[in-house]
């Protein structure tokens, strides 16, 4: 079955409407102002506009305060906060009664014991996004254009609903899908020409190589 699918640190019209034609489930607009995919809020919210409906728009955060929150929930409208830091279970759920908006939480994985944690926030977060522990000397929680051992996430319980990231490309997705089966996978480096410019042809690549994996009988007799 064919995943959804999350284009992540969009901040061209021409990205955001090639990724949504292409059948994005959900579009990310990064909050973190370190990263080359910064976007302003009201800038996103403009940008966002004109897909609302058609995907889900997925505010991404780190460690947010209230006051940031506030913003970028009035300018963006999003569907989803992604929250990418080292939030509690205590504070998901703060910010999902303030905010009555679902939460897709984060965590970083190198490990086994990287998903211990995980069990903590289920029932708490509505989603969670597996992404690759940062390379050292790294200022960015994601958006590190680096993969982790996709295998680990046999240890999760069924059931547990998430995304794929890290590093993810039209070379390594169907690898990717074969091993996890993932509900969810989430692209960001792997369709840009360089950081922070998303490519639309890379979109339509990383689109294509998603569909051949998901319908490998059909590909292989055409
Ligand atoms: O993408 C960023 O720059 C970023 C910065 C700070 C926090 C999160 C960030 N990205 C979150 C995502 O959901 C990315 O899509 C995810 O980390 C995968 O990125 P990539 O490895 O580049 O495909």
């Amino acid at each position: 079955m064919k995943p959804d699918i999350k284009i992540c640190g969009l901040k061209s019209a021409e990205a955001i409407d090639r990724a949504v034609n292409r059948g994005a489930s959900h579009i990310g607009f990064i909050f973190f102002e370190k990263s080359p995919r910064y976007i302003e809020p009201d800038l996103a919210g403009k940008l966002a506009d004109p897909v609302r409906g058609k995907a889900k728009i997925v505010a991404v955060t780190v460690d947010p305060t209230n006051d940031e929150l506030d913003e970028i929930v009035a300018l963006l409208k999003p569907d989803m906060i992604q929250l990418h830091g080292n939030e509690s279970p205590e504070r998901v759920l703060t910010i999902k009664a303030v905010y009555g908006l679902p939460i897709m939480k984060a965590f970083s994985i190198r490990s086994a014991d990287d998903l211990k944690p995980v069990e903590a926030y289920i029932g708490i977060a509505d989603r969670f996004l597996f992404d690759a522990k940062p390379p050292k000397g790294s200022e960015l929680p994601g958006g590190n254009g680096v993969s982790f051992d996709w295998s680990l996430l046999g240890w999760l319980d069924d059931g547990v609903d998430y995304m794929l990231s890290g590093g993810l490309n039209k070379d390594n997705i169907a690898e990717a899908l074969a091993i996890t089966k993932a509900p969810g996978i989430d692209g960001s480096s792997g369709v840009e020409s360089a950081p922070g410019v998303k490519s639309v042809a890379m979109i339509d690549d990383f689109f294509d190589a998603v569909e051949r994996a998901c319908e490998p009988e059909t590909a292989s007799r055409s």
